[in-house]
């Protein structure tokens, strides 16, 4: 399957593959275990021998102990049967164990083998598939897979073992008897066929339940704040509910399945047994038979039973567990992105001069590009800022050049070499990111820290956050660098969460660095205690910053405006500014941003184009006087104008406003959601000719 294929599926719609193709897929994950494997079915057939000679001898004790009263017949068979008890238990014990031990291992390959492999996954991947569905992936899923490779093919053996050893002593001890209840055998095998379709199919949906319910957790937790700062736990509730309802169908169905199955599997079970009895009695009557050997057989039948209703079982297990391996497989099929070069071309570690050479790329399925002929180069000790508009292609720059993607066409350098040359582990040692959301793992400050070059000593560690300006807040910490710390934590600040990520990146000491928006999501102050510790950072390296936030602008050596996937404007920021074009307007349309408090407290839009008098005038004692303008109304005999009414609220039933033909689908034209609605009126200027916004004209304080 291809990845275009990929993500065209949702995980409800997940490829169906044949048992006998899935078992084929995951079987070579066995390699190194499958001695292990045959010692597991050597210990089911040494049991299965000690229960046959323990049958034989409960026929014996039968026969001369108990039907002719004899004591001194109990002893040898009773200690003979005692012996046999003993080590066929010692044999299933170390059976057993093996097995566990096996499967085990069997999982925990199986295991890191997907997530070795969904870590590779390119980042699109991951936005376009529920993390939790991938949790259940990587959890349910694989054990169903380990049910259907291990536990079911050594099951499967002894299942075999056991139905044939078992019906070749029936045959032994009595042909006749035994042909009698073989006829009856297909039965089972047609019920196990009558129900092996429902039951993947009810497996299928009970997976994707089982994914969709754990998403749903996952997406609520991670959302908390959303859910519990809009009220929205009903809503969530109900998303639950929604899954959960889906869920318990499915099992339910299962159950009922599972159920209805063994059921008729008892009744054959009990039919083969009353033919057994008749034919018995009717020998046993004409003198052919002993009752010892009747008893014999009816135990050979009590354990031929078992592995075979267990292999007609087996089936079904099986069957319901390919729709775990189909689940999984569709994961190993997403091909990554990028591979490693097949030779490296060792070179050492290099300057740091990047080239960007006429480079095109558009996100796999994606129809438009998102960088088109972008070309640029940075060399050591240079920062290069790359701005533009939302959606322009920033981040996308930031992809390539630590690999995530390649380039459909043109080509990466770092220093002369192709990206594409370096194996990713040590590209990516040269090529450092901070990314716009602070990372943090599961672990110390130390820890956290020292992510930036495993095995870095407590001094460099330090040092470097020192550099970034970390030291002091974290010897403050209650355990100082071995403080715990959480993703999401609530113990550190936005700001202080990326001066350790810039402590990470001092440490990890890489020739290039890319930063995207290193500075979004910080207020002012916060944004401002990371200038010094980012300029440490970048000193002497080859910098890449992506930023909307153009206060660093000044320092950059050149600026890149990049809009729609291509490069609009380069040059230094006074050149740019001067320049008056995309940048001069960027730049700003993000200076004009501060917002004023007094524009907060206006209504944006107008109710009614025509001025409609405030009807009564607004008692300020702060000075405002006779006409002049006031955040909360205008005084009596002016005609205040339109934007300047209590807004009418459409929400509101209890809004006075409401009466006079505002509502939706009253006759009044004007549409609130329609930019181009002739009546709608939006205010530019104040009443006194003062524009409304800062970036309509200059605006002097005080006039
Ligand atoms: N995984 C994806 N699959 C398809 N298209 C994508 C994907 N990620 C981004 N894009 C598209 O590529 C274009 C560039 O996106 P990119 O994230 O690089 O923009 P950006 O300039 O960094 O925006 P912002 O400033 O909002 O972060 C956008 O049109 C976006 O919709």
């Amino acid at each position: 399957m291809n990845e275009e294929l990929e993500y065209e599926d949702s995980e409800y719609d997940t490829p169906t593959i044949p048992a006998r193709m899935a078992f084929r897929r995951f079987w070579p994950l066995t390699r190194g275990l499958r001695k292990w494997l045959m010692a597991v079915w050597g210990c089911t057939v040494l049991a299965a021998l000690a229960e046959t000679e323990a049958i034989l001898l409960f026929a014996e004790l039968t026969d001369h102990a108990l039907r002719q009263g004899s004591l001194s017949a109990f002893w040898s068979p009773a200690l003979k049967w005692l012996g046999v008890a003993v080590a066929g238990g010692l044999v299933a014990y170390a059976g057993n164990s093996l097995a566990a031990w096996a499967t085990e291992r069997f999982v925990m390959r199986l295991r890191e083998h997907v997530f070795d492999h969904v870590q590779q996954l390119p980042p699109h991947f991951f936005q376009r598939h529920r993390q939790g569905d991938l949790l259940s992936r990587l959890t349910s899923d694989v054990d169903a897979i380990e049910t259907m490779v291990v536990s079911g093919l050594v099951g499967a053996a002894s299942a075999v073992f056991s139905a044939l050893f078992y019906a070749a002593a029936a045959f032994w001890l009595r042909w006749d008897l035994a042909a009698a209840t073989f006829v009856l055998a297909p039965l089972f095998w047609l019920a196990a066929r009558r129900f092996s379709g429902s039951i993947k199919d009810v497996s299928r949906e009970g997976r994707a339940a089982d994914g969709a319910i754990t998403s749903v957790v996952e997406e609520s937790l991670g959302n908390i704040v959303l859910t519990q700062a809009y009220d929205r736990r009903d809503a969530e509730r109900r998303r639950l509910h929604e899954e959960a309802t889906a869920w318990f169908r499915a099992s339910v169905r299962a159950t009922r399945l599972n159920e209805a199955y063994e059921q008729l599997v008892q009744v054959i079970e009990t039919v083969c047994v009353l033919a057994v009895i008749g034919i018995g009695a009717w020998e046993i009557s004409t003198g052919r038979m002993t009752l010892g050997q009747l008893l014999a057989f009816a135990a050979f039948l009590g354990y031929l039973y078992p592995p075979v209703r267990g292999l007609a079982q087996l089936g079904l297990t099986i069957t319901a567990a390919t729709a775990g391996a189909e689940r999984l497989i569709e994961i190993l099929d997403v091909r990554p992105s990028v591979t490693d070069p097949r030779h490296d071309p060792g070179t050492g570690r290099p300057d740091g001069t990047v080239e960007v050479r006429d480079v095109t790329f558009a996100y796999p399925g994606a129809d438009r590009t998102a960088l088109s002929g972008l070309s640029f180069g940075v060399t050591p000790g240079e920062l290069v800022i790359i701005t533009g508009p939302s959606g322009a292609g920033k981040s996308t720059v930031s992809k390539l050049l630590l690999r995530f993607y390649d380039p459909d066409a043109g080509e990466i350098l770092l220093d002369g070499v192709p990206l594409r040359d370096f194996p990713l582990a040590r590209l990516r040692a040269y090529v450092t990111l901070l990314p716009q959301e602070t990372l943090v793992l599961h672990d110390t400050v130390r820890a956290n820290i020292a992510c930036g070059r495993p095995g870095a000593s407590d001094q460099a560690i330090e040092a470097a956050a020192r550099a970034a300006d970390a030291h002091d807040f974290v010897t403050g910490l209650p355990d100082g660098y071995d403080t715990r710390i959480d993703p999401g934590t609530a113990r550190l600040s936005g700001g202080q969460l990326q001066r350790l990520a810039i402590a990470r990146a001092i440490l990890r000491d890489a020739p290039v660095l890319v930063l995207d928006e290193p500075t979004t999501g910080l207020d002012a102050m916060a944004a401002r205690r990371v200038v010094k510790p980012l300029r440490r950072l970048m000193t002497g390296r080859t910098t890449i910053m992506i930023t909307h936030d153009l206060n660093l602008a000044p320092d950059a050596d050149r600026i890149l405006v990049v809009d729609g996937g291509r490069i609009v404007e380069t040059g230094r920021h006074d050149e740019l500014l001067a320049r008056g074009g995309a940048y001069a307007r960027l730049h700003r349309s993000q200076n004009s941003a501060v917002t004023d408090t007094g524009e907060l407290r206006l209504p944006l839009f107008a109710e009614q184009p025509a001025p409609v008098p405030v009807p009564a005038p607004v008692a300020h004692g702060d000075g405002a006087a006779h006409g002049e303008w006031h955040p909360y109304g205008y005084q009596a005999q002016t005609p205040a104008p339109a934007w300047n009414q209590p807004p009418h609220d459409p929400y509101n039933p209890y809004d006075p406003h409401a009466s006079n033909g505002h509502q939706y689908g009253s006759e009044d034209p004007y549409d609130p959601y329609d930019p181009y609605d002739p009546y709608r009126a939006v205010p530019t200027v104040f009443a006194d000719g003062r524009p409304l916004f800062r970036d309509e004209g200059h605006w002097a304080p005080g006039c």
